[in-house]
């Protein structure tokens, strides 16, 4: 959980939201002694707040027992303490896993059992048995195979027995798999998910050597997001026999590729001394691996060279209704487009400026050297960012920087700050500068269409200069549309006729409609076409320090900070911005937020709200606020997708993305009635 915010929430059904609670421990093991064992793992139970509780491989005797695995009190007394645990578990929260070894006709075998509210649902054998290096469990145990029994009995009671178990509970389906079974190439738990299991578990008895930890990291994240499932590892921990080996105890759960959460380990730099136990607790998202199950066709399709052939069990008869009241166990990042750790922000600052530039330099590729590259430079953020990419971009591709031809057009609505940025950049990168002031022809403009803009006449001696003063004595609240577009429109007809014209217009504007059409929404190429808002500034800032210097790098990092506006409203009478985006649509924090659980994750209205509740935004906004928000949002990115139907081509470089012919196809006159 990176800084180690957690938000904390009131009287909440997660199960409503599609969260479900797992929390992977290691117990201290006694070896050999499965009433220690079992005491602490009841223990463990009494105080668990979660849905499920999972512990490590062999956990109620230990992994460690060697040849005592063939004496019949050890045996017994792992049985025994497994009626314990279902006896303890009898109106408790969680479903429990618990490994322990179990005499199967005759046979033993390393299995784990599943708890659940009094009852033993089901009893899964390990299906790969490690016996090379340090691992020799075929001295003991039988793997399992095709003459296992469908049940086992155990105190009179027939238990579901096999590989084959899927066990239901709420709207998460629980498969589970023993250590080995993972390491090998087909895991037992690629088959369950694809015959629907959304929460793969592992238990484990993993020892540490040199490396291994990140390994099993890896393997346990990759598995999860092949699987498009949750996946909860616990290996057993250091009080495991150290004769030849010492277990670390590390437990992991991770989500669709993304490790939630880990516990310390030995061999971390945490110390023997300090291990009482290990564990880790993360609420998984079922709602979002649903999501990315029907998206993903690929997934069901494997089914179809399988033979899937699963017994359900269903734990705890109406789940769904059980509320918690505690804080959420699961980081909601409230800018899920910007890292907030600054390593992992500058790697993906330097991925997408390089995705950008390999995108133009492919383009220009197709152009002819003599091409005029036409970029409106505002002296804002995002045609700054267009700039950078297209100075890059003709580095790369050998064009000299003077094909970029950069034209700052200033209008009714530029403030100096921005002009002057605009003519320094031009200056500094060291392109074809121009500048075109657009208020005579805009003034032309809107006497052919017999337009007063914001309710000013135009009689024969108003000039550009009474206008403008005019338009700086306006009321703040002024507003007028056709105003605005007409600006816009003759902007890009300027550019358009220049030459190959570079779009800038970034993923959030097109989200929210936040443009012309057919004016600063049209262009022959735009390198920001999936970069979200909230991510240009970095970008700018990231380009500034790696890739320039001297002035030109102070300049960005002043474009960096400036407010963002179309400036296409007057500034105020002392000449600052007076039309700032976000006071019209909203925060942009809020509407990128918004953007990504829409869009990525497909979710509800309400989820969304939830979430937002969950997450620590910048500014403070009241609930009413963040309600408001997304109905613009909803609202907005319906309306408009008839301007995405038409954009320009432009690379897409994170997985939420816009492009009508790739990413997101939606019908223009579609209703957001039910969003
Ligand atoms: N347009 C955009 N501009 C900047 N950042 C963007 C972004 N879209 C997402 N991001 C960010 O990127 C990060 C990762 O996004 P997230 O949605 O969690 O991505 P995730 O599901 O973790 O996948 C990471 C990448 O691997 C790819 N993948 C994953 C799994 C399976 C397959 C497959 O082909 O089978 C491919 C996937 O397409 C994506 O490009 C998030 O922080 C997200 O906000
Ligand atoms: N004064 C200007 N001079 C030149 N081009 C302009 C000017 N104002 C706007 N443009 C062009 O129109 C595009 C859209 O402008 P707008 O101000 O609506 O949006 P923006 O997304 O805030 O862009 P920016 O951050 O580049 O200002 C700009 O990126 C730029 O290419
Ligand atoms: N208990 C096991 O199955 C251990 C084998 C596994 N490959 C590991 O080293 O973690």
């Amino acid at each position: 959980m990176p800084d180690g915010r957690i938000n904390t929430l009131g009287s909440i059904n997660l199960f409503e939201h599609g969260i479900f609670r797992i929390q992977a421990s290691a117990p201290p093991t006694v070896v050999a002694n499965p009433v220690a064992n079992t005491d602490a793992v009841i223990e463990h139970l009494n105080r668990s707040v979660a849905d499920l509780l999972v512990l490590p491989e062999l956990g109620l005797t230990g992994y460690t027992c060697g040849d005592l695995f063939g004496s019949d009190a050890l045996l017994r007394g792992a049985v025994e303490g497994l009626l314990r645990i279902a006896r303890a578990s009898e109106g408790a929260r969680p479903a429990v896993v618990i490994g322990l070894p179990l005499v199967v006709n005759g046979s033993l075998m390393n299995v784990a059992a599943v708890v659940a509210d009094g009852e033993i649902a089901g009893i899964v054998p390990k299906t790969f048995l490690p016996t090379y290096r340090e691992f020799y469990e075929g001295r003991h145990f039988r793997g399992s195979g095709a003459a296992d029994p469908e049940t086992v009995t155990i105190a009179g009671d027939e238990i579901p027995f096999g590989t084959d178990l899927l066990f239901a509970y709420g709207e998460a389906v629980l498969a589970v798999e023993i250590c080995e079974d993972f390491w090998t190439p087909l895991p037992p738990s690629s088959s369950a998910a694809v015959a629907g299991a959304n929460v793969l578990i592992n238990l484990s008895a993993s020892n540490e050597t040199i490396g291994k930890a990140e390994w099993r990291r890896d393997l346990v994240r990759s598995q999860s997001g092949r699987c498009i499932a949750a996946y909860a590892y616990v290996s057993a921990g250091p009080g495991e026999s150290t004769s030849d080996l010492v277990f670390g105890g590390h437990c992991l759960i991770a989500e669709n590729g993304t490790l939630l959460g880990q516990s310390r380990r030995i061999g971390d730099g945490l110390e023997p001394e300090w291990v009482a136990e290990t564990s880790v607790c993360c609420d998984v998202d079922l709602q979002r691996l649903a999501h990315d199950r029907r998206v993903i066709g690929s997934f069901d399709d494997v089914a179809e060279h399988l033979e899937l052939d699963y017994r359900r069990v269903d734990l705890f008869e109406g789940a769904s209704a059980r509320p918690v009241s505690v804080p959420l166990a699961r980081y909601v990042d409230a800018h899920p487009f910007v890292p907030s750790e600054s390593g992992e922000l500058a790697a993906r600052c330097g991925e997408i400026l390089a995705l950008q530039t390999a995108g133009l330099v492919k383009r220009l590729s197709c152009l002819s050297k003599e091409t005029a590259l036409a970029i409106g430079v505002s002296g804002g953020l995002d045609s700054t960012l267009a700039l950078l990419v297209a100075v890059r971009a003709c580095d790369a591709a050998g064009w000299p920087r003077t094909s970029i031809h950069g034209i700052t057009m200033p209008g009714f609505g530029t403030t100096a700050h921005t002009r002057t940025s605009a003519d320094r950049l031009i200056e500094a990168t060291e392109i074809t500068g121009d500048c075109i002031d657009i208020r005579q022809l805009c003034l032309d403009t809107f006497r052919s269409l017999e337009h007063d803009p914001l309710g000013i006449p135009l009689p024969d001696d108003v000039t550009v200069e009474t206008l403008q003063s005019q338009l700086n004595d306006l009321p703040d609240d002024a507003a007028d549309l056709t105003f605005e577009n007409v600006q816009a429109r003759i902007r890009t007809m300027l550019l358009m006729n220049r030459g190959f014209v570079l779009g800038t217009g970034d993923m959030s504007e097109q989200a929210l409609g936040w443009s012309t059409y057919n004016a600063d929404h049209m262009s022959m190429y735009n390198v920001n076409t999936s970069v979200p808002k909230t991510l240009v500034r970095f970008l700018v800032r990231y380009a500034a320090d790696h890739f320039f210097d001297g002035e030109l790098t102070d300049l960005l990092h002043r474009v960096a900070d400036t407010p963002i506006s179309p400036e296409l409203l007057p500034p105020s009478s002392d000449g600052e911005i007076r039309q700032s985006t976000e006071s019209t649509l909203g925060a942009y924090e809020l509407h990128d937020f918004f953007l990504f659980h829409f869009v990525r994750n497909g979710f509800t209205r309400d989820k969304i709200l939830f979430l937002a509740s969950q997450a620590a935004f910048d500014e403070t906004y009241s609930p009413a606020t963040i309600e408001q928000t997304l109905d613009t949002f909803i609202k907005r990115f319906f309306h408009n997708q008839f301007k995405r139907n038409c954009v320009p081509d432009g690379p897409k470089v994170g997985s939420v993305s816009l492009s009508p012919r790739g990413d997101w196809r939606m019908p223009s006159d579609a209703d957001p009635g039910a969003f």
